[in-house]
């Protein structure tokens, strides 16, 4: 559904993609997660052709990002930088409303449906960040697209908000099937969303599939007090009866706590998530 071949930018010196290639099949969700000023906003911003690349293509729904049919199928919620503060929010809808063709039903449909009913009326200039957020994802998703390409969702919403806007999205992904990319800095979110995590750093996509049981770890609780070598790598002393045991040293670990005479208590997995990866690959 979401195709990127061999795409470059720089700014001057700096490269900021170099040779990105992926591809994002219909109704998968994939998220996007980097450091500040890494690049994610405008890769995603080139894929909607709001920027260009050195080089090069993007094709959503096997449609050119340079050919206007490709709005049509795309949603795209930026930086709340586009939203004109004396406008209100039902300009904001009208106008997109409009531009896709669609009555005045899809403005009302769409706001009960986000939450920003009450406040639809209300001057942008008005709005907190929460409620520009709210807005911004109304005009991404009011034409029903097949793509949602989303840059920071989560930013300033409040819990409430937050978990609105995450079980929309779901909803659009699950029920919907819609192609979901989306960047944010909420490692935790991204989690509850995803499995299927693109990391971007020096230029480059790094691709990581969180169910990948190998890169899970163990924590084992014992019966009685073990000291395990602090250079032994793999495995880490919690406290004197637990230990962290990554999943492709459990079963070593297990027949040597056994030739010990330490029983267990109990095992529970640790499910790798990517706060653990961003650290490895942004050596934090
Ligand atoms: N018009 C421009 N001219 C020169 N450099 C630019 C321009 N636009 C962006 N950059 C640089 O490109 C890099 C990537 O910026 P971008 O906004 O894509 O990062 P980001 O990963 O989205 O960051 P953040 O998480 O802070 O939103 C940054 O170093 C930024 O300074």
């Amino acid at each position: 559904m979401i195709s990127v071949n061999q795409l470059t930018k720089t700014y001057g010196q700096k490269v900021i993609l170099d040779q990105v290639s992926f591809e994002i099949g219909a109704g998968e969700m994939v998220g996007l997660i980097g450091p500040n000023g890494v690049g994610k906003t405008t890769l995603l911003s080139i894929m909607m052709g709001l920027i260009k690349a050195d080089s090069g293509t993007v094709a959503i729904a096997r449609i050119d990002h340079r050919d206007v049919n490709m709005y049509r199928k795309v949603g795209f919620m930026q930086d709340n930088t586009v939203l004109y503060p004396h406008l209100t929010g039902y300009d904001h809808l009208a106008y997109v409303a409009n531009a896709h063709g669609l009555q005045d039903e899809a403005i009302e449909r769409i706001s009960l449906r986000v939450g920003n009913h009450a406040y639809l009326h209300q001057k942008v200039e008005e709005y907190s960040l929460g409620m520009k957020q709210h807005l911004l994802f109304a005009c991404a998703i009011i034409h029903q697209p097949d793509v949602l390409l989303l840059d920071e969702p989560f930013n300033g919403l409040d819990p409430t908000s937050l978990i609105r806007i995450r079980d929309l999205i779901i909803e659009l992904s699950e029920q919907q099937g819609v192609t979901v990319f989306l960047s944010s800095h909420n490692l935790d979110e991204i989690d509850r969303m995803t499995k299927k995590i693109f990391f971007l750093n020096n230029g480059v996509i790094i691709h990581k599939q969180l169910q990948n049981y190998e890169e899970d770890q163990y924590l084992l609780t014992l019966d009685h007090a073990v000291v395990v070598d602090a250079s032994q790598a793999g495995v880490e002393q919690i406290n004197s009866k637990q230990l962290l045991v990554e999943a492709v040293l459990l079963e070593e670990v297990l027949k040597h706590l056994s030739g010990l005479g330490v029983h267990i208590q109990a095992i529970d997995r640790q499910t790798v998530g990517s706060e653990k990866l961003y650290r490895e690959i942004y050596q934090i």
